[in-house]
């Protein structure tokens, strides 16, 4: 097993590091053991000034001291070529031809935004579920022509908590055959200012655009596999995934009530889990970054609880730093199997702590 414990420095650039998602990665690498920030981008707005003055910070804690005077730069890849990584958390709108631009530079660029997640030769990793598929990177070098640089992108915040127990009942019982999502959005996810307040407070807005679509989608690739030799995706086929999203007036966590249909096929003697063997089954599940020893690996990738009103974002959203998935309820369902709630910090898991904690398995893997 890799050791972190003599990692060298890691000079690190944020692209995007004035919003929300760039906001949570300055917390989290401010105090990590080998990353160290080292470059700021954003736009032009805020290019030239001292991240204090630029960013609007909306963190509970103050910002860093070793960050508040570095000057923001734009985001072009000659600005960050002594990068040994770059985080995006860059607005989708501009993301897509920005992260190219790094890539054609040979420079490792783990993205937040939506832009190259459906690319057939660009793995969409949730830290907790999938790092297997790192497996395609080479492929990947070889197809753009790179020594040192890759793209990996984070999934849809929505869909990183529904995965992770995915992934685990997957493991032992097969891919389900139907899965039902309803979710409860936090604000944060929209960005900053996002929602209006008008209509947010006192309210539910029953619609978040192109989030259901993703949701359906990016769940098949996930818990899909690498195939052909390390040169695509096989995508789930038999599983199918309808998602209704809704924004609420939370400031962090979305909640997500999941109802699941089994394969009797693929399950162990061709019996569906009883509710106990489904809770055991999420409690005893553990991932590659855990068996890394992975510095911001959650101790438990899933937080089982068992109180009848739980999860609950203010109580729970901070479980393992947000890095853990909390699923509770799990009960029958009149038409699928099981139901369950399950809580996920959409800035920290479903965003930038999950960039952070690829960018380490990358590192125990050798890619960076
Ligand atoms: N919030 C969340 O929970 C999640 C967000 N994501 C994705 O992460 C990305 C960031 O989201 P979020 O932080 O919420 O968004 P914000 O709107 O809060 O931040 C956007 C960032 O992009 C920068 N930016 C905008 N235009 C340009 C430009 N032309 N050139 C360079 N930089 C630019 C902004 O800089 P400036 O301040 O100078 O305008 C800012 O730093 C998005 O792609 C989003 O879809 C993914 C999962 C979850
Ligand atoms: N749409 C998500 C956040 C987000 O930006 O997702 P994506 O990166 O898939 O566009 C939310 O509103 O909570």
């Amino acid at each position: 097993m890799p050791s972190f414990e003599n990692i060298p420095p890691k000079k690190v650039g944020i692209l995007g590091a004035t919003g929300t998602v760039g906001q949570r990665f300055i917390l989290l690498l401010s105090k990590h053991p080998f990353f160290v920030v080292h470059a700021l981008g954003a736009s032009a707005r805020s290019a030239g000034k001292p991240y204090a003055l630029a960013a609007k910070w909306k963190q509970a804690v103050p910002i860093p001291q070793n960050v508040q005077n570095i000057v923001v730069k734009e985001c072009k890849s000659k600005e960050f070529e002594d990068c040994d990584v770059v985080f995006s958390g860059l607005d989708a709108d501009v993301a897509g031809d920005i992260e190219m631009e790094f890539l054609k530079h040979d420079i490792a660029v783990f993205s937040n935004a939506k832009n190259y997640r459906r690319d057939p030769i660009v793995p969409l990793i949730v830290p907790t579920v999938n790092t297997s598929h790192y497996d395609i990177i080479a492929h990947q070098r070889q197809h753009h022509n790179l020594r040192k640089g890759f793209i990996v992108t984070n999934a849809n915040c929505s869909t990183t908590g529904l995965v992770v127990p995915l992934k685990a009942l997957q493991d032992k019982y097969g891919p389900a055959e139907a899965i039902m999502v309803t979710t409860m959005q936090a604000i944060s996810g929209a960005g900053y200012p996002g929602v209006p307040s008008l209509d947010i407070l006192d309210n539910v807005v029953p619609h978040i655009g192109g989030e259901e679509e993703k949701m359906e989608w990016e769940v098949l690739k996930i818990l899909g596999d690498v195939a052909h030799e390390g040169s695509a995706f096989s995508l789930l086929s038999n599983t199918k995934v309808s998602a209704s999203c809704n924004r609420v007036p939370v400031i962090d966590g979305h909640l997500e009530s999941v109802s699941i249909k089994f394969n009797k096929d693929t399950c162990p003697n061709n019996r569906i889990p009883s509710i106990e063997e489904v809770y055991e089954t999420l409690s005893a599940y553990t991932c590659e970054a855990q068996s890394l020893n992975c510095p911001s690996a959650p101790e438990n990738a899933i937080v089982v609880t068992r109180e009848a009103d739980r999860p609950q974002p203010r109580l729970d959203r901070e479980n393992e730093k947000g890095q853990a998935v909390t699923v509770g309820r799990v009960r029958p369902c009149n038409i699928f199997d099981y139901k369950f709630t399950l809580l996920v910090h959409n800035t920290v898991l479903g965003a930038a702590g999950s960039s952070v904690l690829n960018a380490e398995v990358a590192v125990a893997r050798g890619l960076l």
